[in-house]
């Protein structure tokens, strides 16, 4: 099977040399230009003064010494831009590639990772991996070779000038070291404290109106601002110690500069250093603190970006729903029988959330045609079969057919083409409204028959009033009422080409006029396909042609609604009093 471009590793070096292989040597061909044109300075500065003491010509010296000024810089700032554009381009790719991969994830994954997580991690993981390319592909190489061409050249202006020069300076570096060390771990945690914030924003941001409604602004807000002071306190704490890494590297550099000076001076006295071999040398160690630096800082942003490289690693190589299905064999496409006996069968089923049992030895079938009511108490397990059906969860045990193949059998998408499904909230996309009614479609119906299912549902006078009809856009500026988004909702499951419809009734009580409205459509859809339905309204178990009972993970009972209430003491409860809504 050919990989998706998702399941390959990624690997920032051949992102960036396989995709604009010339780019890149142009790249590193001027940085090398900048970094020769900087270490040439200092020796053209030496010439100049030698050729002032002589009481020879300056200009050749003086115009060397511009040009490798200006060459160095102009590659510089040409190298930077070009890098910088390649990071930004590459990290877009990586952001495109880590939404894609997320979203064909299992839930029970993006659930373990947090929403909050995922989302920060397409944000700070993403800059700081840019970093790895400004600084590991050039910045770091070019300043080691700086820093080390430098030495290579001082010391063969003064190698004992150097040493009393590297004396005096390990201690400011291995200062800067320790203060880059513990700076890393404080920014570890402090992007793990943005991570917990976001998604506890995130979490508000969905439960808005609850939020308003209870007036909760204030105590949610308080809830916020302690995360959001525990992320400044850490910032504050990261700030800190890079505060003292400028005064810890400019008193080294005084010291090293006192000392050379010191020691320069004594060995000019004495004949072993000549004035311009001691101007070039002050020069080169002046010239040292950058690139030092920036060996220094850039190993410690090399390290975040690796980390955040390897933290998109590891979501990239958490198999996708599609890829895990790759290794079993044969998967199905479509059913193995000309026409399965039951849309649904349940043989044995267990399921538990972690370690909690939610459903026990099920065994149930739903039939091809009409509808199948699934009724019990609050929790006793009814939207964990429509996940299991809809395979967003596995079986522990036992067997979950769907049109007479076991679901493990079928491919994801497959299978999920053969079903639709309209879940408690009515969820719709933020797109057109045809869009929405077509998510379950393999070609595009023609508008006739959208206005049909729209028509179906009562819907089509609404639609034909809004800005665009069948284009509106729903989203912020356009919205539509709670009863409308579950009848668009119904629509499309009356859209969708799968045999079976799986409806999960909302269990708050929407307006009698809607729902007797919606009432016959739902009937009508039974009418060509299998109708499963997580009921909570007795109106929805009465039309039901089947009634399957769940008890605290077991089916207790099924049947018609009739039957259940002359032998099902826990459907009769579950009627009588009254926790199957009358509306
Ligand atoms: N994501 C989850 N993680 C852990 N436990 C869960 C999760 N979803 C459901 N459960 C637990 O599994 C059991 C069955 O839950 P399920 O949502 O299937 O019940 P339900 O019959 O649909 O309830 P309701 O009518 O309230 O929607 C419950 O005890 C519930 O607490």
């Amino acid at each position: 099977m050919e990989r998706t471009h998702s399941e390959e590793q990624l690997g920032i070096t051949r992102e960036l040399v396989n995709r604009q292989p010339w780019l890149i040597a142009g790249i590193v061909l001027l940085s090398v230009v900048s970094t020769l044109g900087t270490l040439a300075l200092p020796l053209t500065a030496a010439r100049l003064i030698s050729a002032m003491q002589r009481g020879g010509s300056t200009l050749v010296p003086v115009l060397l010494m511009v040009g490798a000024g200006l060459a160095a810089a102009a590659a510089h700032a040409l190298s930077t831009y070009l890098l910088s554009r390649v990071g930004e381009q590459m990290v877009g790719r990586v952001r495109s590639r880590f939404m894609a991969h997320s979203l064909r994830l299992p839930l029970s994954v993006v659930r373990r990772e947090g929403q909050g997580t995922l989302a920060a991690r397409l944000g700070t993981d993403g800059l700081q991996m840019k970093a790895v390319v400004d600084v590991g592909v050039l910045q770091l190489p070019m300043a080691i070779i700086t820093v080390t061409g430098t030495a290579v050249i001082m010391a063969l202006l003064d190698w004992v000038l150097l040493l009393y020069l590297v004396a005096s300076f390990a201690l400011s570096v291995g200062g800067v070291v320790v203060i880059i060390k513990v700076m890393r771990k404080r920014f570890m945690a402090l992007q793990m404290s943005v991570a917990k914030m976001t998604q506890v924003f995130m979490n508000a941001l969905e439960a808005l109106p609850t939020i308003k409604a209870y007036r909760a602004e204030q105590r949610t807000s308080r809830e916020l601002a302690a995360l959001a002071e525990d992320t400044a306190d850490l910032g504050v704490t990261t700030t800190r110690l890079a505060s003292l890494l400028f005064p810890v590297i400019n008193l080294g550099q005084q010291i090293a500069l006192v000392t050379v000076i010191v020691a320069g001076g004594v060995r000019l006295n004495s004949g072993l250093l000549t004035l311009p071999d001691l101007a070039a040398f002050l020069l080169y160690m002046l010239q040292l603190t950058a690139p030092l630096l920036l060996v220094a800082m850039g190993v410690g942003s090399l390290q975040a970006g690796l980390a955040s490289r390897d933290r998109f690693r590891a979501i990239f190589a958490t198999p996708t729903e599609e890829s895990a299905e790759a290794a079993a064999p044969a998967p199905r496409t479509a059913p193995s029988e000309e026409t399965p006996a039951a849309a649904v069968r349940f043989e044995g089923v267990t399921f538990s959330y972690d370690s909690q049992p939610a459903l026990r030895a099920v065994d149930f079938t739903i039939p091809r045609r009409g509808m199948t009511a699934l009724v019990g108490m609050s929790g006793a397990g009814k939207t964990t079969v429509l996940s299991l059906i809809e395979r967003f969860i596995s079986a522990d045990s036992g067997t979950v057919r769907v049109l007479g193949e076991d679901v493990t059998r079928w491919r994801v998408a497959d299978l999920r083409a053969h079903m639709a499904y309209v879940d408690q909230k009515f969820t719709l996309l933020s797109d057109t409204i045809r869009a929405n009614l077509t998510l379950g479609t393999s070609s595009p119906p023609p508008d006739d028959r959208l206005m049909a299912a729209l028509a179906e549902v009562g819907m089509e006078e609404a639609v034909r009033a809004l800005p665009g009809g069948l284009d509106a856009r729903l989203d912020e500026g356009t919205d539509i009422s709670g009863g409308q988004r579950q009848r668009l909702a119904l629509a499309r499951a009356i859209l969708a080409e799968g045999e079976l419809v799986l409806l999960d009734e909302p269990s708050s009580q929407l307006d009698s006029v809607n729902e007797m409205l919606l009432r016959d459509s739902i009937r009508r859809m039974a009418d060509d396909r299998a109708l499963l339905v997580v009921a909570h309204r007795l109106s929805t178990v009465q039309d039901a042609d089947h009634i399957i009972v769940l008890d605290r993970g077991q089916v207790v009972a099924d049947g018609t609604h009739h039957e259940l209430m002359a032998r099902s003491p826990e459907y009769s409860l579950l009627v009588r009093g009254q926790l199957l809504s009358s509306v």
